[in-house]
């Protein structure tokens, strides 16, 4: 198994270019089920979920070309409308098939998701609002089993603020008879540049980005071109592990637009940062104050900088609180950090960091992908050594990360 060697002590310094957001490209892909014309998707991310999205899309008869970051799928006939145990337990995303395969062939066999590492994760608001729409669905033997004849539209309150669910139900509207509303709609970015694509093929949505969207369905969605929107975790892991080396990085392709919760916390720790259209350049050359993090649904702090946020606190002056409030089990990386002798205690959903003066090199192992981020991030700080095994998880949603880390000058290594 693969692992990452990390000789910390150096702080970053360069430039970087951040990558297309993993949760904006998985939902883009299947957008594509949508229509029998070409669907062109630029800079997509090269990361395992991309990989593992393109071959279920492959297996149910999506003809896919293009080559680096420019994906071209071409859904003219869906021949298998299943997506399997075996590539649902690697990537829970893949539930977003559900909708647009219903609203499109009227018909799917989905995988229930299972739990995971970090909670439960059900998928009950999906299936009850694609049932509002008209839609029978049954779960045997694991599987979601659902048919429409056709979806109609539907009024939709999720009791939850769930991502997927929101992208989920409006790709299932845009082909539905008449008028959908989602209210306590999703707000995250990745919404708003997944309606954006959907409008680019014909679409007729309005909202998107508000907790209220309204979709009014129409009888075919065609061909476009759309661009994947950078990654805003991305970006923020990179930001974090500059101001926790004490370094300065200049990251290009992204947008300091979608992390305004994460800069202000940056900037409270004591980070100085610049950006401007395309651009975020932070500089750390105090040691770190301690921040407090709270996670909550967009535009508040999101759940998936939380873990990258206790290791900057694990070396910064003071004590900070860490809520999660999004997932019920995300608190996983404690027992890692405290290995590399980080002073944290965990009272039921919060952590209380204290801040040491430095985290000593170990051998940790990898839990989740944001938790795997926090490791990374621990290794480039502590004296010594850091061994992270189990990085499969990383690779689900970095794209090349001890690439990037080495540009910026970082001392990490993978090893088989
Ligand atoms: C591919 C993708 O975009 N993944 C992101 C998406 O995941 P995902 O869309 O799976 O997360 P949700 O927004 O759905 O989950 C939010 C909360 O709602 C609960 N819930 C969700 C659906 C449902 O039917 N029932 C239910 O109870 C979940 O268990 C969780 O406690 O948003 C999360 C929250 O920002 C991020 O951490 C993930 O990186
Ligand atoms: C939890 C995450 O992803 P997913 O929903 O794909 O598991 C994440 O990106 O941090």
């Amino acid at each position: 198994m693969q692992k990452l060697i990390i000789q910390g002590g150096v702080p970053l310094h360069g430039e970087i270019s951040i990558s297309g957001a993993k949760n904006a490209a998985l939902p883009l892909l299947c957008a594509a089920l949508l229509t029998g014309e070409s669907l062109k998707i630029n800079n997509v991310p090269a990361l395992h979920d991309i990989t593992t999205m393109l071959s279920l899309l492959k297996q149910m008869g999506i003809d896919i070309s293009g080559s680096n970051n420019e994906v071209v799928l071409s859904a003219a006939t869906l021949s298998q409308l299943i997506a399997p145990y075996e590539m649902v337990k690697t990537m829970r995303a893949a539930i977003l098939v559900l909708g647009p395969l219903l609203a499109r062939a009227g018909e799917a066999e989905i995988s229930l998701p299972g739990g995971c590492a970090i909670g439960l994760r059900p998928v009950d608001l999906h299936i009850k609002g694609l049932q509002a729409m008209g839609a029978e669905i049954h779960i045997r033997h694991g599987y979601i089993h659902a048919v429409a004849k056709k979806l109609h539209g539907a009024r939709i309150v999720f009791d939850i603020v769930t991502v997927t669910g929101t992208e989920n139900l409006m790709m299932a509207a845009t082909l539905a008879e008449g008028a959908t509303i989602l209210e306590n709609a999703a707000r995250e970015p990745e919404i708003i540049d997944l309606a954006n694509c959907l409008k680019a093929m014909g679409a007729k949505i309005q909202g998107a980005g508000t907790d209220i969207i309204t979709i009014e369905g129409v009888p075919s969605l065609h061909g476009a071109e759309h661009t994947v929107m950078p990654d805003r975790i991305e970006t923020g892991t990179f930001l974090v592990a500059a101001t926790a080396t004490g370094g300065e990085i200049h990251l290009k392709n992204t947008d300091a637009h979608l992390l305004d919760a994460v800069l202000d916390k940056l900037t409270e720790a004591g980070a100085r940062i610049d950006s401007n259209g395309n651009w975020i350049n932070l500089k750390m050359h105090t040691k770190p104050k301690s921040v407090n993090v709270r996670t909550a649904p967009y535009p508040a702090f999101p759940t998936d900088m939380q873990a990258q946020f206790m290791s900057l606190n694990c070396i910064a002056d003071g004590t900070a609180i860490i809520t999660e409030t999004i997932f019920e089990n995300r608190l996983m990386h404690v027992q890692e950090l405290k290995r590399m002798n980080a002073s944290i205690e965990v009272e039921g959903n919060a952590a209380i960091v204290t801040g040491i003066a430095r985290l000593d090199g170990a051998n940790v192992m990898a839990t989740d992908l944001r938790a795997s981020a926090s490791l990374v991030i621990a290794g480039l700080i502590a004296q010594g050594e850091t061994v992270i095994d189990r990085i499969y998880h990383l690779d689900r949603g970095y794209e090349n990360i001890e690439g990037k880390l080495s540009a910026l000058g970082a001392q990490i290594r993978r090893i088989q």
